[in-house]
């Protein structure tokens, strides 16, 4: 037994249980065993099983909606189905009285159910199951089919600038015309405002007005027309005198559709206007008596209104979108047998049914995966020709199925439902209709702003974080007057579109450039990190040296004594060799040697000997150093194994601590800094290289040292601060020219890449703001020859920076001691960029030392010992090492 349910009237539509609702399927089925979610409640709307439904019109909307601000066609890409609810009327008087059946059941959760044989609800064989997400119960008012078939969405997509359709599909006598526009006669004393019984057309045209009213932001200009299709001959209801002359159905190339040719419009100010054109139609239309039903429509009627919106858009331009609803109501399939039509009336169900039947077929096609690319037989009828695009183009279309619950009319109510599973297949892409030049403008508009922003936050990353513009003003945009849009002419309008594309065009450009400078940017920002990284390493263990040593200092005093107290014996053997034959003033080389060798004895044997060997002789100038070493090396001092060779008396004696160059910029912290883009964290300054003792002592920088460069821009900022977001123009030239300025790099960084010749093509792409022609690095394909060379070049580290790899002649790593020039002047050389380095000795002036431990420097010039000589010493690993 199925429990029935009723309806109270008065009830609010919610808690009413006359509509049913469910959640899923949309397909026909048969048993007891697809009774499932019997639960005699319903819920509205339901969940949305994606076949179209009241809900999956409300996604539609909001997906639709969604794209209202951004003013396209974006919810082309976004397919619907046609929605579909089912309604069905109650038993009719003559149904009653002879005594027909209710044979629909519902369950709830939207199904119907269709009893094949049991009387009184009684179930002896499986019913026909079909599910829908909104069923109307018998007992469902009009104002819930308003209110709960989604058709107030439709109406607000329709001002949105949608193509709507709103169509009844049934058997006559089902209730289509009842729905739609109410019961007979309804009109025939004038409009009554509070009637209950107003059919759905009536009520979405206050609701339309409604919210119109509410919309100020733009305007609207409402037409309406209204025709019927009567024995395949379309008649314009608003114009009765052309009824002896049908219209033509003809297809427009500019719109690729069908239309109506020479079809009245009406334009409605008011919503009594609208409904005047209601109340005409529905005079005008054909209707006529039979068996099924005493005012049965012989046509099939469409009535569409027609609504222009114009709405200001950014840049004073007007966009105007054209929407519409139509409302269709079909005339009812006839069994000719029960209607008992003849003759007039035989003609016209004939006429109705074979227009229904191609609007099935073309119903059926489109809803078959297969059948759906292929050939529609729209052209069959002029209904499928005018629905056409309702059904499969651009629009947003709801069927309302109406069913008699009769047991008589059960094989119809069959079809009706199966026609409307089969319509819940159906997809359309719904659309924005727009004028198409205001569609290229906009489109553009919202292209152009996209790259603004775009190009704004490219900006923000070449900044490195810093002085973040805002999107580019707006203010030097050209703002387009509402009226002058309005007055303007074709040309005028071309014009405007190539404004508009060329702007884009520029912008576009301009973002490249700046995506190109980027790229470029994070490379070389990888690059020195790298390389800082290195430097950082080799750095640590230079700093494991004798002299980071805390006893290097007493161990070097220790040497230098014993060094002054082998020249102290030197001397003195000296003035023993020497002194007789200066006394006896002979004082020349000749006669020293002929006065030891006149008295040959042992001791003046020696002398001799030693004379010999002084005399014009350095190896006893460099036995002195060999000597110390060894003593310092073997016995003494066990830590002094990296002593110089030509560890001479003056160089002890003068020698300043060796300071180790600090790099400008922590290596991890910059490449931290340009991961994250943040390089504020960084702190310090390049003030804060530092050779003070204290530096030298403590251990050497790790990667999260401080000792790193302040960025520069924070400094300037305050310089750069006039020249704020109003003062970029819109044209590349002017963005360029802002780009110039935020291009700057901080100068620690701009020497770091100008050693490794990076700087120069890091100058040339900020100076040149990202022109072409300005970059010139190894990895650039106009730099290929010079990448070639430098393949070339047999160099020892793998890891050289290919700055200083192209800056140095090759093969010169062991030799170039010899060949290094004195630098006049005391000045430190550079190592020289681009090719004309290439023929030159780049090497920094000063003798240059073969060994294992750091040269001895100048205590004047600290800084002097910089990143140059880590380089070379990175460079070919040699660790030849240069002093000044
Ligand atoms: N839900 C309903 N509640 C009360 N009466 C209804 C309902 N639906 C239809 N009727 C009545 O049933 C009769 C037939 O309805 P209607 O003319 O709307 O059918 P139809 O489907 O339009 O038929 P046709 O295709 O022949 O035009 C009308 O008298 C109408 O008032």
């Amino acid at each position: 037994m199925v429990e029935r349910r009723t309806s109270r009237r008065g009830d609010s539509p919610g808690s009413r249980e006359l509509i049913r609702s469910g959640g899923s399927g949309g397909s026909e089925g048969s048993g007891l065993n697809g009774s499932r979610g019997f639960t005699g409640h319903s819920t509205l709307p339901s969940s949305n099983d994606g076949l179209g439904s009241a809900n999956s019109l409300d996604q539609t909307m909001t997906r639709s909606l969604g794209s209202r601000g951004s003013l396209c066609d974006e919810a082309a890409d976004e397919c619907d189905n046609i929605n579909v609810v089912i309604r069905c009327r109650p038993l009719n008087d003559k149904e009653r009285q002879r005594g027909d059946e209710n044979n629909l059941i519902f369950p709830g959760e939207g199904q119907a159910w269709v009893n094949m044989d049991g009387m009184n609800g009684q179930l002896t064989q499986k019913p026909k199951v079909f599910t829908y997400n909104v069923v109307f119960e018998p007992e469902a008012l009009q104002e819930d089919i308003l209110e709960h078939s989604g058709v107030k969405r439709l109406l607000d997509m329709a001002i949105d600038g949608f193509s709507c359709t709103i169509f009844c599909y049934g058997q006559t006598g089902s209730g289509k015309t009842h729905t739609l526009t109410g019961p007979p006669h309804l009109f025939d004393k004038g409009p009554d405002m509070f009637s209950e019984s107003h059919g759905l057309i009536f009520r979405s045209f206050v609701y339309l007005f409604n919210q119109l009213q509410n919309r100020d932001d733009q305007e609207f200009t409402l037409t309406a027309s209204y025709l019927e299709i009567y024995n395949e001959k379309v008649i314009d209801l608003l114009n009765i005198g052309t009824n002896t002359k049908p219209l033509q159905v003809r297809w427009s190339k500019k719109k690729r559709g069908f239309f109506v040719e020479n079809l009245f419009e009406i334009e409605c100010a008011e919503l009594d206007d609208l409904l005047a054109v209601l109340e005409e139609g529905l005079r005008n239309r054909a209707v006529a008596s039979h068996n099924m039903n005493e005012y049965s429509s012989r046509s099939h009627t469409i009535l569409t209104v027609n609504i222009t919106s114009e709405q200001k858009a950014d840049d004073g331009v007007n966009l105007t979108r054209n929407g519409k609803i139509n409302f269709v109501d079909l005339a009812g399939s006839e069994m000719t047998k029960k209607t008992n039509s003849e003759g007039k009336t035989l003609e016209e169900a004939n006429n109705i049914n074979k227009s229904l039947m191609v609007l099935g077929t073309c119903i059926a096609a489109l809803s078959d995966n297969r059948k759906r690319d292929g050939h529609i037989p729209y052209r069959d009828s002029k209904l499928t020709k005018l629905l056409a695009d309702s059904l499969a183009g651009n629009g947003v279309t709801l069927m309302i199925a109406c069913v008699s619950p009769a047991k008589s009319n059960i094989s119809e109510t069959i079809n009706t439902l199966r026609y409307a599973t089969r319509a819940k297949r159906i997809r359309t892409k719904p659309i924005i209709v727009m004028d198409p030049k205001e569609k290229v403008i906009m489109s553009l508009q919202r292209e152009v702003s996209l790259l603004r922003e775009e190009n704004a936050h490219l900006k923000m990353l070449i900044d490195l974080g810093e002085n973040v513009p805002p999107p580019m003003s707006r203010q030097g945009s050209f703002r387009i007057d509402d009226e002058k849009l309005e007055n303007l002419d074709n040309r005028e309008l071309i014009k405007l579109v190539q404004h508009y594309m060329a702007e884009h065009e520029n912008v576009r450009k301009e973002n490249k450039e700046l995506q190109r400078v980027t790229t470029a940017l994070v490379r070389d920002q990888e690059l020195v990190c790298k390389e800082n990284e290195r430097l950082l390493r080799k750095l640590e263990d230079v700093s494991r040296d004798p002299h980071s040593n805390p006893n290097a200092q007493s161990e070097d005093r220790l040497a230098a004594y014993l060094n002054a107290a082998l020249f102290v014996t030197v001397c003195c053997v000296c003035v023993w060799v020497w002194w007789p034959p200066y006394y006896s003033n002979h004082f020349t080389p000749t006669t020293i040697l002929e006065y030891h060798a006149v008295r040959a004895d042992s001791l003046h044997f020696l002398r001799t000997l030693v004379f010999l060997l002084f005399y014009n002789n350095p190896l006893p100038l460099c036995l002195q150093p060999v000597f110390v070493r060894a003593l310092l090396s073997f016995s003494i001092f066990p830590h002094h194994h990296s002593l110089p060779p030509s560890y001479s008396l003056v160089s002890v004696c003068c020698r300043s601590p060796i300071v180790p160059a600090q790099p400008a910029i922590s290596g991890e912290e910059l490449l931290n800094a340009s991961m994250t883009g943040n390089f504020n964290m960084m702190s310090g300054g390049s003030s804060r290289v530092s050779n003070t003792p204290s530096f030298r002592s403590r251990s050497l920088p790790s990667s999260s040292s401080s000792q790193v460069w302040i960025n520069p821009l924070n400094n300037s900022r305050g310089k750069d601060s006039d020249s704020g977001p109003s003062s970029r123009g819109r044209g590349a030239g002017t963005s360029r020219e802002s780009s110039q300025r935020h291009h700057r790099l901080p100068d620690s960084i701009n020497k770091e890449l100008e050693k490794r010749r990076i700087g120069k093509s890091m100058t040339d792409l900020t100076t040149s703001g990202g022109s072409s022609g300005g970059r010139r690095n190894s990895w650039d394909e106009r730099n290929e020859s010079e990448v070639q060379r430098m393949r070339k070049i047999p160099v020892k580290s793998k890891s050289m920076s290919p700055g200083v790899a192209t800056g140095r002649s090759g093969g010169r790593g062991k030799t170039r001691s010899k060949s290094v020039p004195r630098l006049k002047g005391g000045g430190r050389g550079g190592i020289p960029r681009g090719p004309a380095a290439r023929d030159t000795d780049h090497r920094p002036p000063g003798p240059s030392y073969h060994g294992s431990s750091l040269p001895s420097v100048a205590s004047t010039s600290p800084n002097n010992i910089h990143t140059n000589q880590l380089l070379y010493m990175e460079e070919d690993q040699s660790q030849e090492l240069v002093t000044v």
